[in-house]
């Protein structure tokens, strides 16, 4: 998945996004023309084209670039994957933690691809468990592994800086398919996302 470089982005959206932050601007008490800020709503049009990148990825195809076959059948882990994302309610950020398991049932995946996947959901407006399930289902639906779980833990920056203004607390979602319904497999991979080893 390569990521957008300033050049690439659309110039119509670019553009009507621009107005919208100036209008932002105007609307907060700013001068729009004021040196440090003058380029300021182009900035943040890119900014959230940036954030919001995922909408154009297609995290099946992702995928499907590196499953390998073998016969690999225990659980592979790749914990604190690190996300941002934006909550669709406020459009301020959310972010932490995805650990990601799944059982092989013939085929592996390139583990870098798990990562990536996160981040094409990620990169959207969204609530942290359609975040969760989104994830869920792709690697599911594609991989057709033995099984699969995701738990994501996560902090809001709208029950942060604005609202509840809550500083201490973070949200735990979890899903799970297949063999990690039975529970000696959920717990097996709960225990590996816990320990310290890096
Ligand atoms: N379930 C869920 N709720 C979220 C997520 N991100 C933000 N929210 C919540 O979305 C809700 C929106 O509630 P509203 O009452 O419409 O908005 P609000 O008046 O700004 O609410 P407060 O944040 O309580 O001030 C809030 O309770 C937020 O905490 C998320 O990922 N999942
Ligand atoms: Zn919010």
């Amino acid at each position: 998945m390569a990521y957008k470089f300033f050049e690439e982005y659309n110039q119509e959206v670019t553009g009507k996004m621009k107005q919208s932050f100036q209008d932002i601007l105007v609307g907060v008490g700013e001068n729009p023309e004021r040196e440090g800020i003058v380029k300021t709503p182009e900035r943040a049009a890119k900014a959230m084209q940036f954030l919001t990148q995922g909408y154009e990825m297609d995290a099946e195809k992702i995928l499907k670039k590196a499953m390998f076959s073998e016969d690999y059948d225990e659980m592979v882990v790749v914990k604190d994957i690190e996300l941002y994302s934006l909550c669709e309610h406020h459009m301020l950020p959310f972010f932490g933690k995805a650990h990601i398991a799944y059982i092989p049932n013939g085929k592996i995946v390139g583990l870098s691809k798990l990562p990536r996947v996160v981040d094409v959901f990620a990169r959207r407006l969204q609530v942290q468990e359609r975040l969760t399930h989104d994830i869920l289902e792709c690697l599911n639906n594609t991989l057709q592994p033995q099984g699969v779980a995701v738990v994501i833990e996560a902090v809001h920056m709208c029950m942060m800086m604005r609202g509840v203004q809550k500083q201490n607390s973070a949200t735990t979602t979890s899903g799970f398919r297949g063999q990690f319904k039975e529970i000696e497999t959920r717990n097996e991979f709960l225990k590996l996302i816990s320990s310290d080893l890096k």
